[in-house]
């Protein structure tokens, strides 16, 4: 009988076990039932406790009950397990649902984990702006704790004295307004390699591109340039297929960070890594430390050279500066500079890339928008000068449909998942010390009770008189807000409208024949960064003269 109910799960893992721990392949087999089957099959003494401990706690007492009571509404959960079988592939989406379903504010239980989640701009407010200060830290986690040093960077830390450190670097040293405008220039000449390596495919009269990868060099360029020095993709790079191979590193690391990690929300299953996470976790964490510490190793080398310049806030790379300060003020060890590095890379290339991807994706769903960014572009740039920084804030349409996208297909589909440092209420509901706190963007921006035709692409609905990309009613919280928001914002902003405005400027996009425009696939992929689930792929045909490319 048992063998009836396991046979086609079975099938699943012998999936994975062929797939020898791929990450891409690993992350199509649901966990859950990795874990269902494993328990069922492979260990009946487990089994036989798991079922004893069932037993005890569907014995809760009258006091759990009544705490339950206090909580904010959500779905009944199973003894033990919580609601953990019950988060689908997508778990924004069940999220969402489940808000439609209990209400604005809906309390879960994922494992032993108490959770809380809103798509709610009221809400929102309430947990990033009124008490900022309790939803402030980060859950621990085991991918954090084997791929991201034990949390010991800013985007993970858990709220304390080491975040602030951290914190502390990133605003005063690195992302710094003057240091950030020191690298403009640099940005400037990946927005001409951007157009000129999408020309170099079409300029025979119009091709079908692969928008993802001209996407992803360019902002891993931008910020490998700030950070390292020299730019990844191209002539200076380390290698086409070194590069390609980061790249893919940091887009499976990102996916695994947004699975929900078995032994994370039941800690005497973490032992037995029946999802074979773990294993995956040391490896990609182990490679991609080697990159950082070879990162380091040449910098340091450069520097007996060479010495170390004066800081003057001026484009002086991210590597540099914290070798300054690490032996000047003795703050910074070399993990702590290892993680910075990752967060640089991992905060500042997938977010921007993916953005404009899903931009890039709509616009060519409705051609009516691309045609109106078009002549929004073609008017300011009417004189033959070259898209730069300083038009930005003119192009009131293009700002409008990427705050848009952020609406529709925010990247952070969870923010990056708070947790409350102390017990606390809200709208007269008890939020348990250490919740999970998911802040469902990608429910917020299809929220009926929140915007009309949700489900339509519309840069007109921010066309007020001015067009702010941030939304003081937390609409729209691409960024997340409070004491942790993007410190890498304004960077991302230029990037994303300088990216776009010079490639719809340059190209007439169209899908890849036969399609119809409808037909461009629109649905997200899980993981921390959520991407389209396939690359965008678009035949581009350049609109300008030659000499512009
Ligand atoms: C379009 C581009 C970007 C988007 C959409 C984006 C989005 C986000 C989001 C949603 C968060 C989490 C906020 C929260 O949990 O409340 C975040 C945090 C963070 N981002 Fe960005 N980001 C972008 C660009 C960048 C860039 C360019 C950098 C740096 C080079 C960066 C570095 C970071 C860091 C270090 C954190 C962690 C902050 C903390 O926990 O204290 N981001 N970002």
């Amino acid at each position: 009988m048992l063998a009836v109910i396991t046979k086609p799960l079975e099938d699943q893992v012998a999936r994975l076990s062929a797939a020898n721990m791929d990450a891409e392949k690993l992350l199509q087999v649901d966990p859950y039932w990795i874990l269902v089957i494993n328990l069922l099959k492979h260990n009946s003494l487990l089994l036989l406790g798991t079922l004893v401990v069932i037993f005890l706690a569907s014995t809760a007492s009258s006091a759990q009950r009544k705490y339950r009571k206090l909580l904010p509404p959500g779905p009944p959960g199973w003894p033990i397990i919580g609601n953990l079988l019950q988060l689908g592939p997508l778990p924004h989406r069940t999220l969402a649902g489940l808000c439609r379903q209990y209400g604005p504010l809906v309390y879960l239980r994922i494992g032993s984990v108490h959770t809380v989640t809103t798509d709610c701009p009221q809400m929102i407010k309430e947990l990033l702006f009124n008490q900022d200060e309790v939803f402030a830290s980060r859950p621990r986690s085991t991918a954090g704790k084997l791929m991201a040093y034990d949390d010991m960077d800013v985007g993970l830390a858990p709220y304390g004295a080491h975040w602030k450190l951290m914190r502390r670097v990133c605003m005063e040293h690195l992302l710094t307004t003057r240091r950030i405008a020191s690298f403009q220039q640099n940005r400037q000449e990946e927005a001409q390699a951007l157009v000129h390596s999408v020309w170099e495919e079409c300029k025979q009269g119009g091709k079908v591109v692969n928008v993802r990868e001209h996407l992803g060099s360019f902002t891993m360029n931008i910020v490998t340039i700030m950070l390292l020095g020299k730019r990844y993709f191209g002539s200076e790079s380390m290698g086409a297929k070194e590069a390609k191979e980061f790249r893919e590193l940091i887009h499976a690391a990102m996916a695994l960070h947004g699975t929900f990690f078995v032994g994370d929300y039941l800690p005497f299953l973490k032992w037995f890594d029946f999802q074979g996470y773990q294993s995956l976790f040391k490896r990609m964490g182990k490679q991609m430390d080697d990159y950082y510490s070879s990162i380091l190793e040449d910098h340091r080398d450069r520097l007996k050279q060479f010495g170390i310049g004066p800081d003057d806030d001026g484009p002086q790379d991210f590597v540099d500066v914290m070798l300054k300060i690490s032996a000047e003020e003795g703050k910074l060890n070399d993990i702590e500079m290892k993680a910075l590095m990752q967060d640089m890379v991992v905060g500042g290339t997938d977010t921007a890339s993916f953005t404009m991807e899903w931009c890039m994706a709509e616009l060519i769903r409705n051609p009516k928008t691309l045609q109106k960014a078009q002549e929004e572009l073609d008017q300011l740039l009417e004189d033959g000068h070259t898209l730069q920084e300083s038009d930005l804030p003119q192009l009131r349409y293009l700002k409008a449909a990427v705050k848009e996208t952020f609406r529709f297909h925010p990247v952070g589909g969870f923010l990056i998942p708070h947790e409350s440092i102390r017990e606390t209420k809200i709208a007269g509901y008890i939020i348990p010390k250490n919740s999970l706190v998911l802040i469902n963007t990608h429910g917020l921006g299809r929220n009926p009770d929140v915007w009309e035709n949700p489900l339509q692409f519309m840069p007109e609905r921010f066309m007020g008189d001015k067009v702010e990309l941030r939304d003081a009613e937390f609409r729209v919280v691409p960024f997340g807000s409070g004491r942790r928001k993007c410190p890498g914002a304004p960077l991302g902003q230029s990037m994303l409208l300088l990216g776009l405005g010079r490639l719809i400027h340059a190209f007439n996009w169209a899908p890849p024949p036969p399609l119809l425009p409808t037909d461009i696939n629109v649905m997200e992929a899980n993981g921390m960064t959520t991407p389209p689930a396939t690359p965008l792929k678009a035949l581009a045909t350049p609109r300008l003269p030659y000499h512009r490319y």
